[in-house]
């Protein structure tokens, strides 16, 4: 494909703070339908003859609203708010970082290829998982407490301490194998697609630096779309095993076969539908945020 306009100078500092705009950009964007996905994908089996708990999207999200209101679609919102923010910071840096390493220069205006770019989002997905593993324990175990009678954590932070005093560290990062195996590859993805999005949607004879906030929005959106469908099968073993009882699973092999006998291979795809229809505007909105953020931070202290 032509380049269209130089490479942009790449500052991974930069990129932290700007990564962190995207991130709060995210959660609120995003929240609800997270809750519905994770309710989903860890819904128990029904009983024989019975009807699942959740039929659907639509009918998890009319549950969890007529139950608690819009209220409980944004239960767990702390944890994603404190743990987004740092973990898209470090996924930005990282990804620069990973760009950075590839330049000869932070602006030697070279283009990185489609490979270069997927392994530098691989960087920041391993950078990420430090502090996206006991992030998404947390605001796992918070989400399927919404259809529990019994109300065991009172927040975030209570859930985080909790964990804590029962497992030490080691449960706080119970299910840090399965994010990095869900991570690595999807970051990857997730820039990768952004990156040539946006090359593609730049106007013959304009610069990738010039593209508009709508074409900026559809590129983001589709980054996270597919950033998803290469993430939700590990993603369906993660949130199982992260919500499980202590002795439940060996290891993700055991949540794997527990899936693949019960459900088949669909049932690593549980939840896609509300984990499609969140990815769109979550990550729209992510990338924006990044954008008109970094533009901001170039104009208030320019060079790197
Ligand atoms: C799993 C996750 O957090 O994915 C991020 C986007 C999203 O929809 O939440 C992207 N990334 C894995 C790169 C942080």
């Amino acid at each position: 494909m032509a380049q269209k306009g130089k490479g942009e100078a790449v500052s991974p500092v930069k990129n932290f703070f700007a990564g962190g705009a995207g991130g709060v950009c995210l959660i609120l964007a995003g929240q609800p339908l997270d809750t519905i996905k994770v309710n989903m994908q860890t819904q128990a089996r029904p009983l024989p003859g019975q009807p699942p708990l959740y039929k659907n999207t639509l009918d998890c999200f009319r549950k969890i609203s007529a139950q608690k209101g819009i209220h409980g679609l944004y239960k767990g919102l702390g944890a994603p708010l404190a743990g987004i923010t740092p973990i898209m910071a470090i996924t930005f840096f990282g990804y620069g970082l990973g760009k950075r390493l590839q330049l000869k220069g932070p602006d030697d205006g070279q283009r990185l290829t489609s490979p270069q770019v997927f392994a530098a989002g691989m960087l920041a997905g391993v950078c990420s998982t430090a502090i996206m593993a006991p992030v998404e324990r947390v605001k796992c175990l918070l989400q399927v407490q919404v259809h529990n009678p019994v109300v065991k954590y009172a927040g975030s932070v209570d859930c985080a301490l909790q964990v804590y005093t029962e497992r030490g560290v080691r449960g706080l990062y119970k299910g840090t194998l399965l994010t990095l195996l869900r991570d690595v590859p999807a970051t990857g993805m997730y820039f990768m697609t952004y990156e040539w999005l946006k090359e593609f949607l730049t106007p013959e004879g304009k610069s990738v630096a010039q593209l508009s906030s709508i074409r900026i929005l559809l590129a983001g959106g589709f980054a996270g779309v597919c950033n998803w469908v290469v993430a939700i099968p590990m993603d369906v073993l993660k949130s199982r095993f992260q919500i499980a009882h202590e002795g439940r699973y060996q290891g993700f092999a055991d949540v794997l076969r527990e899936v693949l006998r019960e459900e088949g291979p669909r049932g690593l795809y549980k939840g896609f539908t509300a984990a499609m229809l969140r990815a769109f505007p979550a990550n729209a909105a992510c990338f924006f945020g990044f954008e008109v953020s970094l533009k901001f931070l170039n104009w208030l202290v320019p060079g790197k």
